[in-house]
């Protein structure tokens, strides 16, 4: 089974824009929860410009499913998922002016720094995942680091099957086999949507969890949230 995870970032990136409380992110949790969502994923940046630190805090006691919170480990993150304790932390190598995502880890280059941070997480209870682009290279590394997971930045295989090219897929087969053999744990994430979230479960052995915001967000606004939290389970049956 594939776990939904939503990613709550937009719903706060709509309430920022009036600076009041509407949407209110805590009961957009419970809601998603509530229609099946196996979890919440925020990603808190240091410019707060969406998910707010204090979010963080006030979600931790309402999200009774997984939380997954990612973000690039500068102490402030750190110290922040140590105080929180949730299901997992996603390590992601976010530049800080970067507008979203995109790229993932050189596990290789990186190595010491991920394995200090992840052996610091683990050590306090919280599951690891770290971001990784689909390349066999990058998923050995990942092993050497010790996380309990990799999430795959499927941002190119989006742009692929938007496109109609089906091969798009390849790298990230070849990488969650790797993976599986490794017995590291795969999630992925990043551009996922109603439209190409099938075609991606059903190619990829060992599929642990999607954390899905954008795409699930604006299709919420024509189809409704509870629909689409259904649409989404269904396909990942
Ligand atoms: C790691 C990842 O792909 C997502 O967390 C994505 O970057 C969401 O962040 P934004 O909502 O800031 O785009
Ligand atoms: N880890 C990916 C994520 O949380 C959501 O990414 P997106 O669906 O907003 O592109």
């Amino acid at each position: 089974m594939t776990k939904l995870s939503v990613n709550i970032n937009k719903i706060a990136t709509l309430r920022n824009s009036r600076g009041g409380d509407v949407p209110n992110v805590v009961e957009f949790a419970k809601d998603v929860q509530r229609f099946g969502a196996q979890g919440i994923t925020i990603h808190p940046r240091p410019d707060e410009r969406h998910i707010k630190y204090q979010d963080a805090y006030d979600l931790k006691s309402v999200v009774n499913t997984e939380y997954n919170i990612e973000g690039n480990p500068i102490p402030k993150f750190i110290d922040l998922v140590l105080d929180i304790r949730p299901t997992q932390v996603t390590l992601v190598p976010d530049a800080e002016d970067a507008i979203t995502s995109n790229a993932g880890w050189d596990t290789i280059k990186h190595k010491d720094f991920l394995i200090d941070v992840i052996k610091e997480f683990k050590s306090n209870g919280i599951r690891t995942s770290i971001f990784v682009d689909p390349n066999l290279h990058q998923i050995e590394g990942a092993k050497e680091t010790g996380t309990d997971r990799v999430e795959l930045y499927t941002e190119a295989y989006a742009h692929h099957y938007k496109l109609g090219n089906k091969e798009g897929i390849n790298p990230y087969m070849e990488c969650a086999g790797l993976a599986n053999a490794l017995q590291l744990g795969v999630n992925a994430g990043h551009d996922l949507s109603l439209d190409n979230i099938r075609y991606f479960k059903e190619n990829i052995p060992g599929l642990l969890e999607v954390s899905i915001g954008h795409a699930l967000v604006a299709e919420s606004l024509y189809l409704g949230v509870e629909n689409v939290i259904q649409m989404y389970l269904h396909r990942l049956k």
